[in-house]
């Protein structure tokens, strides 16, 4: 996903290469996919700012997955979503990640890709990338922080600068958190998609990873300019 189609004028025009901004997410239901799109529009701050969402690799066969009858169907929307190749990771400014709350941390899938990671870490491949994290979870205190957290201390370890959301949006007095986006995908026992107030405040948190991301870029071409 581009999020603007004259971004390469744009940056033809003004000669300065775009933030780019990798909305990364793992999604069986759907429920963490309508959150990274909400992330997604929100970094979209304008022509200078390119979007891509991609997925992480899937440890099961998606033959199985799309043949489960409970979420095959989500998930084959899903799967139309690319996955995220190494390229798209290093070639990232903003690393927003986001995934299912498994056993109250981040699911296998999300933990799986980022250790593999580590080739390009040891090389100094995400030091100064910002990054912020998003979750789903079935239930309200089912581990949205933890899972949150979780990602955090990846993305400590791989030397990004962590964009956390504080109390930045007044929406995030209602919805999400100061770590991170949320949402809880079962009330009452019945499955429910992120509802509005949740959307508003991915999109504040996909805002605010892009708008670190400018600043921490204006700082540096600053920086370059004066050296
Ligand atoms: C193996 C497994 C473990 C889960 N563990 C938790 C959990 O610890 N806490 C929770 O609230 N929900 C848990 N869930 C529910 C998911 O987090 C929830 O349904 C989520 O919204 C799914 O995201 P998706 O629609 O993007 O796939 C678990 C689901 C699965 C399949």
């Amino acid at each position: 996903m581009t999020s603007n189609p004259t971004t390469n004028d744009e940056a033809a025009r003004t000669g300065r290469s775009q933030l780019r901004v990798l909305v990364l997410f793992h999604s069986w239901s759907g429920n963490t996919h309508c959150l990274a799109e909400a992330v997604a529009a929100g970094a979209a701050l304008g022509p200078e700012v390119k979007v891509e969402l991609r997925r992480v690799p899937e440890l099961r066969d998606e033959r199985t997955l799309l043949e489960d009858q409970r979420i095959g169907a989500k998930f084959a929307v899903i799967q139309a979503c690319p996955v995220a190749t190494a390229d798209d990771v290093t070639g990232a400014d903003v690393l927003v990640l986001g995934c299912p709350t498994r056993m109250g941390t981040m699911s296998a899938e999300m933990k799986c890709f980022i250790d593999g990671l580590s080739t390009l870490w040891r090389a100094g491949a995400f030091e100064d990338k910002v990054g912020a994290a998003f979750t789903t979870a079935s239930t309200p205190h089912g581990g949205h922080e933890m899972t949150l957290m979780s990602l955090a201390v990846a993305m400590t370890h791989l030397g990004m600068v962590m964009a956390s959301p504080g109390y930045t949006a007044a929406i995030f007095e209602d919805a999400g958190s100061p770590y991170g986006a949320t949402a809880t995908s079962k009330v009452q026992g019945v499955r429910v998609r992120p509802s509005e107030a949740d959307q508003t405040a991915a999109q504040a948190l996909g805002r605010r990873a892009a708008r670190v991301g400018q600043l921490l870029r204006r700082g540096r071409d600053a920086e370059t300019v004066l050296s």
